[in-house]
């Protein structure tokens, strides 16, 4: 016997729900992260895998734009691509994207700006996760494709808690270094009113909010892949794979 149809009302607490249950606030590694338990290293290694996921992102939602049926819809999708790759600046200027801003974080802890760029030292873990999303993306259904990305209904509140958390207890990091989220707890709202509209719009038959629910599930691993590999790598039991990142002995 087939589930019954959800309201629309529904399908968003079904959506949270998955928050609640799935979403990497829950992981050990930020637990520790955010906690003040991990060293200068770790939390190194974090910034420059997580710049991986940033990186990718504005190829992500270039798929979302590329794919959307109207102008209306793209012009509110492509902020996203401003949000993160910033506008055109004059000559010599500050960039002022989200991607300039996370390296100031990976500057800030020390790590070369060309290495991390390179990317060279990521998890393969982290790799893999990440380009599953933007795959993803580009070859599901453009519902699924916007599900994808509503996790981010759950990512104010943990980047309010990492901020506190990691200015409290880590003497190497400063709010500059984080000003990376500043900006995010007004965009993630922004985003997601659109994001989560839509999908209640679109989602219209059993099969259709299932696959919008398994898209968040699907989303949920990929951010939950990532801190798996950080954590095997350079929590416990530290199995650094060949190739990646090792701090200078
Ligand atoms: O710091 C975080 O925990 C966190 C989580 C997420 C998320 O839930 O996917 C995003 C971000 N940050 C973020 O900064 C960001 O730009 C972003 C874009 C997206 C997306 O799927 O389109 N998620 C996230």
């Amino acid at each position: 016997m087939s589930a019954p149809l959800l309201s629309p009302e529904a399908l968003e607490a079904a959506l949270r729900q998955i928050g609640i249950e799935r979403y990497h606030n829950l992981h050990p590694f930020h637990r520790a992260l955010h906690g003040g338990k991990l060293n200068r290293v770790q939390v190194q290694a974090w910034a420059l895998n997580r710049y991986y996921y940033q990186s990718r992102i504005p190829a992500k939602d270039a798929y979302v734009v590329a794919r959307l049926p109207d102008p209306a819809l793209r012009r509110l999708w492509r902020s996203r691509i401003e949000d993160h790759d910033g506008d055109i600046q004059p000559e010599g200027a500050e960039q002022n994207g989200g991607i300039a801003r996370w390296l100031k974080l990976t500057d800030g802890l020390g790590l070369d700006r060309d290495y991390v760029v390179s990317t060279a030292g990521i998890l393969p873990g982290t790799r893999h996760a990440v380009d599953a999303y933007v795959n993803f993306v580009r070859d599901r259904p453009i519902l699924e494709a916007i599900a994808s990305s509503l996790t981010e209904m759950f990512s104010p509140n943990i980047i309010s808690e990492r901020v506190s958390g990691m200015l409290r207890h880590y003497d190497f990091v400063t709010p500059e270094t984080l000003a990376y989220f500043t900006p995010r707890l007004t965009q993630a709202p922004k985003d997601v009113a659109f994001a989560l509209d839509y999908v209640k719009e679109h989602a219209r038959t059993f099969e259709q909010q299932q696959a919008v629910l398994d898209a968040l599930r699907f989303k949920c691993g990929v951010l939950w892949a990532q801190l798996d590999a950080l954590d095997y790598a350079y929590v416990s039991p530290g199995h650094v794979p060949p190739g990646a990142w090792r701090p200078r002995a």
